[in-house]
């Protein structure tokens, strides 16, 4: 991929996966610029040679690619001060949840090459999974530059529709925080065990990281064999499961998930 010069306004969690792990992959750190209000922030970044001093606007009229990396809330007002910038040489992604091409064209009038995507913290160590959506009219130089990018963290998909971009972040976005919370709940239960806590840590991790390998390593096998695979008839597994099954894990995930479609939704009409 060639190395365009990037600037990221807002180095928050997700920023920092992203350009943390572009760095990783060597992407050149003299083409990143990071704007933050927040001074620990910018450190994070200057400490690797990332250019932090410039203003949102300086930063935004130096850089061929914009990536809008604010919390959905604050940016009506960050893309305030940023609409007397051109945009309409530049590529425009946009990570924030909740937020629609439509009201980022309104929010940047000149902006006419708009990425919505919708990226997950595993970027971090270039296990990301990301979604993308177009906006009508991108420029094929930017498509393909908006996927290289995601591609070179991770994996990515493009969406035909907008509106599945609510899913998406129930798919990607959001669900690191659930698979965290699965292992934080067993870390919990084998201290409980008395298991130490070095030793839950590793049991949990390494079942995790070996179960998604497994399900990587196999993309033929549906997921179900690869757990009936781990259950014997009568066995211990199988003892696990029921309990998880009479308490309906598949409809408290669905449920779950649906809850995160319907805020990304609501937030779509506030931000
Ligand atoms: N954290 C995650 O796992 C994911 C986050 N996102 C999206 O990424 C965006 C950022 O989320 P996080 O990184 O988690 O939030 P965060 O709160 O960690 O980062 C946002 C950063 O923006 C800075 N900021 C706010 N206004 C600014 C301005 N006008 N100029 C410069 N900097 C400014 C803040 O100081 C903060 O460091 C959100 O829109 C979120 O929806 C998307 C996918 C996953
Ligand atoms: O929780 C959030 O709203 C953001 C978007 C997806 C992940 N974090």
């Amino acid at each position: 991929m060639k190395n365009k010069l990037i600037t990221f306004i807002g180095g928050g969690n997700m920023a920092q996966a992203i350009v943390f792990g572009l760095l990783n992959k060597g992407y050149s750190a003299a083409k990143l610029i990071v704007c933050d209000r927040n001074e620990a922030k910018r450190n994070l970044f200057a400490q690797k040679g990332v250019e932090v001093n410039l203003t949102n606007v300086e930063a935004a009229e130096k850089a061929e690619v914009v990536v809008l990396a604010v919390k959905p809330q604050a940016m009506a007002e960050t893309c305030g001060p940023l609409s007397a910038v051109d945009f309409s040489g530049k590529l425009v992604i946009s990570i924030a949840a909740a937020v629609s091409v439509s009201r980022l064209s309104a929010l940047l009038p000149t902006a006419k090459n708009i990425v919505r995507v919708m990226p997950n913290t595993p970027a971090l160590v270039s296990e990301g999974m990301a979604g993308l959506f177009a906006s009508t009219g991108l420029n094929g130089e930017y498509q393909d530059f908006a996927e290289d990018l995601l591609n070179a963290v991770g994996k990515t998909c493009w969406l035909q529709k907008e509106e599945d971009m609510h899913a998406v972040t129930a798919g990607s976005g959001s669900s690191p925080a659930y698979f965290f919370l699965f292992m934080e709940a067993m870390e919990k239960t084998l201290s409980s065990m008395g298991i130490s806590p070095e030793n839950a840590r590793t049991l949990v991790q390494q079942s995790a990281l070996g179960a998604a390998k497994m399900v990587e390593n196999n993309p033929q096998l549906p997921l179900s064999t690869l757990r009936e695979n781990v259950t014997s008839k009568g066995g211990t597994t199988a003892a696990a499961l029921a309990v998880f099954n009479q308490y309906q894990l598949d409809k408290i995930v669905q449920q779950a998930m649906e809850a995160c479609v319907a805020r990304s939704q609501e937030m779509e009409k506030l931000f």
